[in-house]
């Protein structure tokens, strides 16, 4: 059983020997930054005070949803400061450099299905992948008697499609599923961003990317690769991008089975659990937790030192 977590809340000798312990911080965003687009208080100022200090802040989202560009607007928006789009690293950003980068698909198969938002085609874009599906107006209709047909017979299917890529999709219907698991049956390869189950948002909590695609799940029989949070593929990704020196950088986090094991089992120095989005403390108390923190605290901003 992994030691207790220290908490930190209210112990300035405790937050001084913790923040000194680390050089990068790797930043879950959704649950721990903001909740939706309402940042939460003190977060601003605590960034500021980690890089006052020399510390790096490492933007480290699975919410694919916005494109690397489009979360650094939220950012500034937001008066969080940041290193630039070069310091955001997201899970569209993540899987569309797997797909350019490491999948190498062949000519004529190097296309991929987007099931998910914006920011996954932002990304694929960026890297010279071409796409289909997505936030496409034309499958965002009921399906009809011609599609059935056409989609059966692979009439209305781009041959071209290699790659179903699966993230949070606030657009999902039967049509863009039916397609997904069209694709799938003719070998496609079925991957996801990420499969967090909900979203934290607003102080309430929706359905995440993994509910979002269950129905293509459950009707293919198959779990897509994941390319987020908890995968080392994108920990491998972070720490060649970033130089890590692993035992110096702590990932900090409201999620068990993504942010915290995701630094469990990259091995990092450290790990933060901050108790402001889906998972409390009684989730790491737990025999059977997915993942035991090395730290705790009420909140992200409960680190800020005045001096
Ligand atoms: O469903 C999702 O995609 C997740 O809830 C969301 O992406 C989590 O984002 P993160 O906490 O990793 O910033
Ligand atoms: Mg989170």
């Amino acid at each position: 059983m992994p030691s207790q977590p220290k908490y930190l809340t209210g112990d300035e000798a405790a937050i001084r020997e913790f923040i000194d312990k680390f050089d990068i911080f790797l930043l879950d965003c959704d649950g721990v930054l903001w909740s939706g687009d309402h940042v939460y208080d003190g977060i601003p100022e605590t960034i500021q005070m980690l890089q006052s200090r020399g510390k790096r802040t490492i933007f480290v989202t699975n919410n694919s949803t916005k494109s690397r560009d489009e979360y650094l607007k939220k950012l500034t928006t937001l008066g969080i400061p940041s290193g630039g789009v070069e310091d955001i690293f997201g899970s569209a950003y993540s899987s569309a450099v797997y797909i350019s980068r490491i999948l190498k698909l062949p000519p004529g198969k190097n296309k991929v299905f987007v099931l998910g938002e914006a920011g996954i085609e932002k990304e694929l874009q960026s890297e010279g992948v071409a796409f289909i599906g997505g936030t496409d107006p034309a499958f965002r209709r009921d399906i009809t008697q011609e599609d059935f047909k056409g989609i059966a017979d692979g009439s209305l299917l781009d041959p071209e499609v290699g790659v179903v890529l699966a993230g949070l999709d606030f657009h999902f219907n039967y049509l863009k599923m039916a397609h997904g698991l069209h694709y799938l049956k003719r070998g496609a390869l079925f991957l996801a961003t990420n499969t967090d189950s909900t979203l934290p948002m607003h102080h309430g909590f929706f359905l995440g990317a993994g509910s979002a695609m269950a129905p293509l799940v459950n009707a293919s029989g198959q779990r897509p690769l994941e390319l987020g949070k908890p995968s080392q593929a994108m920990m491998d990704a972070v720490e060649g991008k970033f130089h890590l020196d692993r035992s110096r950088t702590c990932m900090i986090g409201d999620r068990l089975n993504t942010d915290i094991k995701f630094g469990v089992d990259g091995k990092l120095g450290g790990t933060l659990h901050v108790l402001t989005g889906v998972d409390n403390k009684e989730a790491w108390q737990k025999e059977d937790a997915v993942a035991v923190p090395s730290f705790y605290a009420d909140k992200l901003s409960d680190l800020k030192l005045v001096a």
